[in-house]
């Protein structure tokens, strides 16, 4: 038998299918989550556990779980699991991305509706006793715009109900290509502070990740009309909530509508609930009978066919491949995704259309297929996080329509393996290429027209300048003042002779401060400068559990 410790509230059609399979025992636990030394001690006994968001497996809580072998999320956001402490203990993560999309989108369009018609105030104010018509009058939703930041499902979802009211909608995001949006009458914007100027109401979708966090911030705010509404059914955070509290407190900002807070429990979020013109709930987006079902079903299924017929559904960590072949083939899967976690940092933003990738020589031997899905990873993880993985990076690209193509040659040309990729953003074409040396050292040998050799670990600061004598020397003496150690360097010339247009890549040890950049960025001969961050060298691919 299978032990099966469900550690959040499920939907009772989940808990049947558990309860009912032959080979499995159900442990249900629903308040165990909140007691992390009970919960640890459950999971040791339990071969596969079904969470919601309550329930939060950090690295403490996994580490030294040897019975657990899979973790089903009954819903979208893997944010409360550390999927490379689950991935090095070989715990496979799956989530059901789908089940409640529809539900969340709804609660952002109730969410929008009750703001903009007072509805909960005005509810109050007649279980009160009062009458109040005038103090409750609200705002029409036809003939407004909404600016709607991350377009994956949810996102998409309320777009659609929000032109079924007429309404005038934008959206922002880098990684949804300008036909899917036309399809969907959706205007896109690059650029997300031009979208948010001209919004009255701006609604958020996007994961929680170090790019969204605090994506509406003060300064944003600042800038948008007086008056603007911002809505937030994603992830506590992506609105910077100080930013909000004093946004509202000047009464810049009309209202908001939230359901998720960075700090989730009783009285954290008593301030922002304070305030008249704000509607807050209790992380409610995928709380209907509907939604709850369908995610619980999925959970229930993912868990019974992994532990009784090996079977892998959703896996947000796990790659389908042997042992012996993926040992082979680990220097070039490393390779690809660094060059595509380089290319979306360099890309800052664009809207990205595709990629096209050339293998050469050696590497043609390998399974390319899985080597492509590695750089995508690298390229989509940037925007969407942990919960893009080699095993789910080319179907999450091809939903945004971003096209991943692939070419290979056997014939080797300057190295005997080389793997080089081209990103098509909206604007330009930025092509990065890398070769192995041994088995575990990795080299930038190319990027656009410069040819190199630099380290693709840690830190990079790269930049372009005219090739004259003192620049080398005068960037050295900005970082020794400015305490960045250089661990390394590489320079490459258009043409090889001296005067012309050069790059270089600087490894770095220590993060350079904004002064020491800036110092970098305004020597008259310097321009392009980019900083990228990659892992360190050797590094473990968490995605591959490796
Ligand atoms: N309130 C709730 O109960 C509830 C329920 C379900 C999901 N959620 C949350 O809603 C959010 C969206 O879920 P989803 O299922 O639509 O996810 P999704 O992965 O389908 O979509 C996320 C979208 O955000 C975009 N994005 C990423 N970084 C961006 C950036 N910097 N700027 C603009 N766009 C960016 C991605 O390209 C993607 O299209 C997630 O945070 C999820 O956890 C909340
Ligand atoms: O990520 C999700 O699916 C939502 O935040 C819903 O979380 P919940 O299932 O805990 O309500």
């Amino acid at each position: 038998m299978f032990r099966v410790l469900v550690s959040d509230n499920l939907s009772p059609i989940g808990l049947k299918l558990l309860e009912e399979h032959p080979e499995i025992e159900l442990d249900y636990q629903p308040e165990i989550h909140q007691d992390v030394e009970a919960l640890k001690a459950a999971l040791q006994n339990a071969d596969g556990v079904v969470i919601r968001s309550g329930t939060k497996l950090t690295e403490d809580v996994l580490t030294g779980q040897e019975r657990l072998k899979v973790i089903a999320r009954a819903g979208v956001g893997v944010d409360n699991i550390d999927l490379q402490a689950a991935t090095r203990q070989g715990i496979i993560v799956s989530n059901t991305p789908d089940g409640n999309t529809l539900s969340t989108a709804e609660q952002t369009i109730a969410m929008m509706m009750g703001l903009c018609r007072n509805t909960g105030p005005a509810s109050q104010s007649m279980r009160e006793g009062r009458w109040d018509r005038k103090l409750y009058t609200g705002t029409q939703l036809a003939g407004k715009t909404i600016g709607v930041v991350g377009l994956g499902r949810i996102g998409l979802a309320v777009a659609k109900r929000c032109n079924g009211l007429e309404m005038n909608v934008l959206g922002y995001d880098p990684f949804l290509s300008e036909e899917r949006a036309d399809q969907q009458n959706i205007e896109l914007y690059r650029d997300i502070d031009e979208l948010l100027v001209k919004c009255d109401i701006v609604t958020v979708h996007t994961p929680l990740t170090d790019e969204t966090r605090g994506i509406i911030n003060a300064e944003r705010l600042a800038k948008m009309k007086k008056g603007v509404r911002l809505i937030n059914c994603a992830r506590g955070g992506i609105i910077d909530e100080q930013a909000l509290i004093e946004g509202l407190e000047s009464g810049h900002v009309g209202g908001a509508a939230l359901d998720v807070y960075v700090t989730e429990k009783p009285g954290a979020n008593d301030k922002l609930a304070s305030f008249p013109n704000v509607l807050c709930t209790p992380h409610l987006g995928a709380s209907t009978d509907e939604a709850q079902e369908q995610v619980a079903v999925e959970a229930a299924d993912i868990v019974c066919n992994f532990l009784t017929k090996n079977e892998v559904r959703s896996a947000v960590n796990m790659v389908p491949i042997s042992g012996k072949e993926l040992e082979g083939t680990r220097a070039y899967l490393d390779l690809a995704y660094r060059l595509g976690l380089l290319l979306a940092q360099t890309s800052h933003g664009e809207g990205i259309q595709g990629a096209r990738l050339q293998y050469r020589g050696d590497v043609c031997s390998k399974p390319m297929n899985l080597i492509t899905s590695a750089f995508t990873s690298g390229l989509l993880s940037a925007a969407l996080n942990d919960s893009v993985s080699i095993v789910n990076s080319d179907m999450t690209a091809k939903d945004r329509g971003i096209e991943i193509t692939q070419t290979s040659t056997t014939e080797t040309g300057a190295f005997a393996t080389m793997i080089s990729a081209t990103l098509i953003t909206d604007k330009r074409e930025i092509t990065a290429a890398g070769t192995t040396f041994g088995n575990n050292f990795l080299r930038l040998v190319k990027l656009n027209e410069y040819q190199l050799d630099a380290y693709l670990d840690g830190l990079l600061l790269i930049y372009r300048h005219r090739d004259v004598p003192g620049l080398i020397g005068a960037i050295g003496t900005t970082f020794g003042k400015h305490k960045v150690n250089i661990s390394h360097m590489a320079l490459g010339r258009e043409k090889n002779e001296p005067g012309g247009d050069a790059i270089a890549v600087l490894n770095l040890d220590n993060e350079p401060t904004e002064a020491a950049i800036k110092e970098v960025i305004d020597h008259p001969d310097v321009h392009g400068v980019e900083l990228v961050n990659l892992p360190p060298a050797n590094a473990s691919l968490p995605w591959l559990g490796l």
